[in-house]
């Protein structure tokens, strides 16, 4: 083991650099210059084949992003920034000023008032599976009138719950371990924070571990935390049983929108499936941060698990924030902007965002099913016609070219990414 201290002269901070072998050594030297350019400042610690794969602030906050240089998922990055669950561990009573909303940011007591019902709709998936065509219905409003709802009668139920446990343990783990799973600089999966584009950009109340879970070829294992007992073999057969679920809901809205069953689930091309896994630290000051900042999904659909106790899910509904209340064992279930855009804008993809509270973490894990890259998302046939249809979406724009645009930018509600879909009026 060799460790070496190292100066940047033109900012005046220490450098650690540790090397796990002496062959590591130039690429340490190499590493570092090319990281001063975008981080500036911390501990740089290299694995033996002479990847980054540990940063931290000299005697500042620890941040979680891990620098481990392959081509990534080619979809964007984030930077890294500080674990908030350590910020909270550290002194419970603190608020950062980078976590502290702006005032019309911050969610408000009035925001609740919802002028309708505040019962999103739910759909029982046992009865979609056999064909029922009442429940094919309340499919079909759920989708146009909420962008939301909850799916019960599942059958995924045991998946769901070992699921859940497996995420608290993963961030139950140390600091130390976690960041092994960090972040890399050209990636968006692994352990760290989502759409962190700019130093100055406010920050979400919220650590996450993003995958790619489906299929098993596009995963990237150096992220997986592999020395936890069973966490690999829970994720994988929690991604196929909500992959089955996706499924159905796509052959029920694909005769929904006149095509045959198999018409959606054709149409994402080479799909993949990533699974976001929040921990939502519980706040002080809930009323000045939020856990995650209002935004639509750039998926097709998600299906999202959450604490069956902590109501935090907000959907923007007819104007307000309406609360989603956890039903026990129920997958949430919304519509993205793909699928907005193959519908022509029947079917609606909306803002939502997450709130924090004052007792507990809250866990939660978002399923997006992901069109390949190539995938364009042009409006079906079926949902465009010279009568009642006109186009509002653009024929051509490729998946991977939309959700590039929408990475580069910090979360800021829908209105942004969709626009970028649709036809200039
Ligand atoms: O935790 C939640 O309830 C929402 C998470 C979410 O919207 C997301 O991960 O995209
Ligand atoms: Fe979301």
């Amino acid at each position: 083991m060799l460790f070496i201290d190292l100066y940047n002269r033109t900012k005046s901070i220490k450098f650690t650099v540790e090397c796990s072998q002496q062959l590591a050594l130039n690429t340490c030297i190499f590493g570092l210059l090319y990281l001063n350019g975008i981080l500036c400042s911390g501990a740089l610690r290299f694995d033996r084949g002479g990847a980054v794969s540990d940063f931290s602030y000299v005697g500042g906050l620890v941040n979680m992003g891990t620098m481990q240089e392959d081509e990534g998922l080619g979809f964007g990055s984030s930077l890294p920034v500080p674990s908030v669950q350590e910020i909270v561990r550290n002194d419970a009573k603190n608020i950062p000023e980078r976590y502290i909303k702006n005032l019309e940011d911050r969610p408000k007591s009035s925001d609740n008032i919802c002028p309708v019902s505040d019962d999103i709709p739910i759909i029982n998936l046992s009865l979609l599976a056999q064909g029922d065509e009442d429940e094919r219905r309340k499919l079909d409003i759920a989708c146009q009138e909420w962008g939301f709802f909850q799916i019960i009668n599942h059958g995924a139920d045991g998946g769901l719950t070992k699921m859940k446990a497996a995420v608290a343990e993963f961030f139950d783990l140390p600091l130390s371990e976690k960041k092994k799973y960090g972040m890399a600089t050209n990636d968006v999966q692994g352990y760290g924070q989502g759409y962190v584009v700019s130093e100055d950009q406010k920050l979400d109340w919220n650590d996450l571990l993003f995958l790619i879970t489906l299929p098993p070829n596009f995963r990237n294992m150096k992220y997986w935390p592999l020395t936890l007992p069973g966490f690999k073999e829970t994720i994988e057969e929690y991604a196929k049983e909500i992959q089955r679920v996706a499924d159905e809901i796509f052959a029920n809205l694909s005769l929904l929108m006149g095509v045959e069953s198999y018409f959606l689930k054709q149409m994402h091309g080479d799909a993949k499936q990533g699974i976001r896994m929040n921990y939502y630290p519980s706040c002080a000051r809930p009323d000045l941060v939020l856990g995650v900042s209002p935004h639509s999904d750039s998926s097709s659909i998600t299906l999202l698990v959450q604490d069956d106790e902590i109501t935090a899910l907000q959907i923007k509904h007819k104007g307000a924030w309406v609360p989603v209340k956890p039903i026990p064992n129920a997958i949430v279930v919304n519509i993205g902007d793909v699928m907005e855009a193959w519908s022509n804008g029947r079917y609606k993809s909306i803002e939502h965002r997450a709130v924090t509270n004052v007792e507990k973490p809250r866990i939660s894990a978002a399923a997006f099913v992901i069109p390949g890259n190539e995938v364009e998302l042009n409006p079906l046939k079926t949902m465009v016609d010279d009568d009642g249809r006109p186009r509002i979406f653009k024929n051509g724009v490729k998946y991977i070219d939309y959700l590039r645009y929408t990475l580069a930018k910090k979360m800021e509600g829908k209105l942004a990414n969709i626009e970028y879909l649709k036809l200039d009026n």
